[in-house]
């Protein structure tokens, strides 16, 4: 569905990614692992148009991008999730789930959607009328979610949904993210929690000073040779 090749880009004078190719297909949760630095918000950037490319392109069913502005990537059917939740805080949690709906062409369907919403994350439902800025951060994280799921997106985009929050929070994260791929939804999942995204991935990219060091299927990945390369050993 989601295909880069070549992909060289960065912030100003400085390149941060170096001819980086990736395939997301259809149906399937792509990881993009990596540590601190390796360049992998800057990947998910690229691919939402909000860095021009100083190589290569980003295709969506094999047409071309081209730094499409974000309301087209709406229209697109891309959502992205960006990392720190980035939630409307003096909005209600109701509020900040419509706002996830907000092209024309969503409208007639925010009621369905919102019960949707409600019934993935039941704990969003108990606190819609309230500001998001009182959730916890597991609850904000489940919020930026579902907010992302309001457009019926074909490719959702999640970045780093997992920082700073307990485990247990965790633990209901990646199920329902296991849950969404189960129901044929396309994903790119950035992580730094490697075990947890290898556990739902289909594919995994391992991503190092800006460029792609791994592409193997999931269950084809050695954990331990991960960890070797993940930690430059
Ligand atoms: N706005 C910016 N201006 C200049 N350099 C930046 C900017 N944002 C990120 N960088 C640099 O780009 C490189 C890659 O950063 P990026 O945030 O993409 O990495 P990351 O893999 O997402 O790391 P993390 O897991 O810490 O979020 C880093 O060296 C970082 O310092």
């Amino acid at each position: 569905m989601l295909e880069l090749s070549g992909v060289r880009a960065g912030y100003g004078a400085i390149n941060v990614l170096w001819d980086v190719s990736l395939t997301a297909a259809a149906g399937q949760l792509t990881a993009i692992i990596g540590p601190n630095g390796a360049g992998k918000t800057t990947l998910l950037r690229a691919i939402m148009g909000l860095l021009p490319l100083g190589a290569g392109q980003v295709a969506l069913d094999g047409q071309p991008l081209r730094g499409a502005p974000a309301w087209r990537m709406a229209e697109l059917g891309v959502a992205m999730v960006p990392e720190g939740r980035m939630v409307f805080r003096d909005m209600s949690v109701e509020e900040n789930l419509i706002m996830g709906a907000f092209l024309p062409a969503h409208r007639p369907h925010v009621k369905a959607r919102l019960e949707q919403a409600y019934a993935t994350f039941t704990r969003l439902r108990e606190r819609r009328r309230q500001a998001a800025g009182a959730l916890s951060g597991g609850e904000a994280q489940m919020l930026a979610l579902a907010r992302g799921l309001m457009s019926e997106p074909r490719l959702l985009i999640v970045d780093e949904p997992s920082l700073g929050l307990a485990p247990l929070v965790v633990n209901e994260l990646f199920n329902i993210l296991a849950g969404l791929k189960a129901a044929g939804r396309t994903i790119i999942l950035v992580e730094q929690n490697t075990e947890r995204a290898l556990a739902i991935a289909d594919h995994v990219y391992l991503m190092q000073s800006g460029k792609v060091a791994l592409s193997r299927p999931a269950r084809e990945v050695d954990l331990e040779q991960l960890h070797d390369l993940y930690f430059g050993r």
